[in-house]
Formats: structure tokens, C-alpha cells, sequence
């Protein structure tokens, strides 16, 4: 049985801004008060496993308890084939740079460890995005959604934020970067474990 939620006031258990964006757009005809990790002065707690599931549900647990709120929490990557999915639950690792976080930098060296394996083209690959909603008791429900595509060279666009840039989805003929977020968000990974959240603990 999926637990349903019947509450007024959620926390959204990231400190990433555009997956804030895009969450908040998508609980928005819901109604219900929506606060962040930030919003609560939560740290960010270690991201240890190896799976999405396993890491959504540290993020999830941590702030449910810390703010005795239930929490949504959302861990996703890319996974892109010719490098057997990587980066996959290392996609915001392979960003990371002394000075913060650098996409470019990230996807350009997707870009070129693609070259160097020689992967052929369509270089497919695919978002995905699990979703955890935790409660204080530590009971939870997890959801995981995919967006299925390809990466292309060199990026494309300024909207959206990480990947979207260099990744075209199945069907499209923009890349997530080149889209405005209301042409993103039918398409995306994230919208497909939404749909999946709401079936299963919000009845809808
Ligand atoms: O729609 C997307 N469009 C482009 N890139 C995306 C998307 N969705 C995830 N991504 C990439 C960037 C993100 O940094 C990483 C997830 O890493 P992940 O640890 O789950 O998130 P995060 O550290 O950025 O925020 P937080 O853990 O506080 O929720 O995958
Ligand atoms: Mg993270």
C-alpha cells in the first residue's frame, strides 16, 4: 500500500535551485505551503550510496526528521550509454570544481571520453530522476522517471540548468537548454516520477 499524503505543508529536501524551479511548478496546482531545505537552514547531508533511490532517501529522511515536515527530495543524473551510464549518480560529482559547481566543464568532459571510446553516434542516454517523499516517522514512498534521448555537441541554449544544454530528448528537436520551462516540463524525468507521485500519494 502507497502511503497517501494528507497534509497541508511539504519541504523540498534539495539545495539545487532549478530543481526547486521546476518542483514548486509542478506541486503548484496542489496547494499546498511549499518550503525548502534552505528555508529551514538544513545542511546538506552526504550523498553515500550508489543508487538515486538510496541517496533521494538520505536527503529525504534527513529533512523530515530535522524539521518533523514531511520531505521531497529528488536525486537524478544522466546516464549516457557509451560510457556504460555514467555519470549517472555521479552526474553533480563530475562537476564539482574547487571554486563550485561548472557544467561546462562536465559536459565537455562527456563529450570528450565519448570521443575517446570512439561510442557511436546516436550517442544515446537518458535523465532520470527518483523522487522520495519521507515522513518524520521515517516511513516513505519512492519514485523514479526517465526522459530518454541523446547527447549532441556542442551545447546548446541557456535555459534550465546542468545538462539540458548538450541533451536532446527523444522527438525534439531543441535541446533542453534551448526550451522555455513549460516546453521542458511535459518532456522531462522529472514530470514522469511527478505523475508517478501523485498517482500513488496523492490520488490524483
Ligand atoms: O533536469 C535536469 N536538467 C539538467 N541537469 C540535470 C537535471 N536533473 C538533474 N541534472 C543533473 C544536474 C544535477 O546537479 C545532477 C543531480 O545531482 P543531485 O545530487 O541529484 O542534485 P544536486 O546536488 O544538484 O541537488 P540536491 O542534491 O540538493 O537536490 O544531475
Ligand atoms: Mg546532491
Amino acid at each position: 500500500m502507497t502511503r497517501r499524503f494528507d497534509g497541508s505543508e511539504l519541504v523540498l529536501a534539495s539545495h539545487n535551485a532549478g530543481k526547486l524551479r521546476e518542483i514548486s511548478a509542478l506541486l503548484e496546482p496542489f496547494g499546498i505551503t511549499v518550503t525548502s531545505a534552505a528555508d529551514h537552514g538544513l545542511e546538506e547531508p552526504e550523498e553515500t550510496e550508489d543508487t538515486f533511490a538510496g541517496n533521494a532517501r538520505i536527503k529525504a529522511h534527513f529533512a523530515a526528521k530535522s524539521t518533523g515536515l514531511p520531505a521531497l527530495s529528488d536525486d537524478s543524473g544522466i546516464e549516457v550509454d557509451g560510457l556504460g551510464g555514467a555519470p549517472g549518480v555521479y552526474t553533480a560529482d563530475w562537476a564539482e570544481t574547487p571554486n563550485g559547481r561548472d557544467f561546462m566543464q562536465a559536459m565537455t568532459r562527456t563529450w570528450n571520453e565519448l570521443e575517446a571510446a570512439n561510442a557511436p553516434e546516436p550517442r544515446t542516454a537518458r535523465f532520470v530522476c527518483t523522487l522520495c517523499l519521507a515522513w518524520p516517522d521515517g516511513t516513505d514512498e519512492v519514485f523514479r522517471g526517465e526522459a530518454p534521448g541523446r547527447v549532441v555537441w556542442p551545447p546548446r541554449g541557456d535555459q534550465g540548468f546542468g545538462y539540458d544544454p548538450m541533451f536532446l530528448r527523444d522527438g525534439q528537436t531543441q535541446t533542453f537548454g534551448e526550451m522555455p520551462y513549460a516546453e521542458k516540463e511535459p518532456l522531462s524525468h522529472r514530470s514522469d516520477a511527478f505523475a508517478k507521485l501523485v498517482k500513488g500519494c496523492f490520488g490524483g
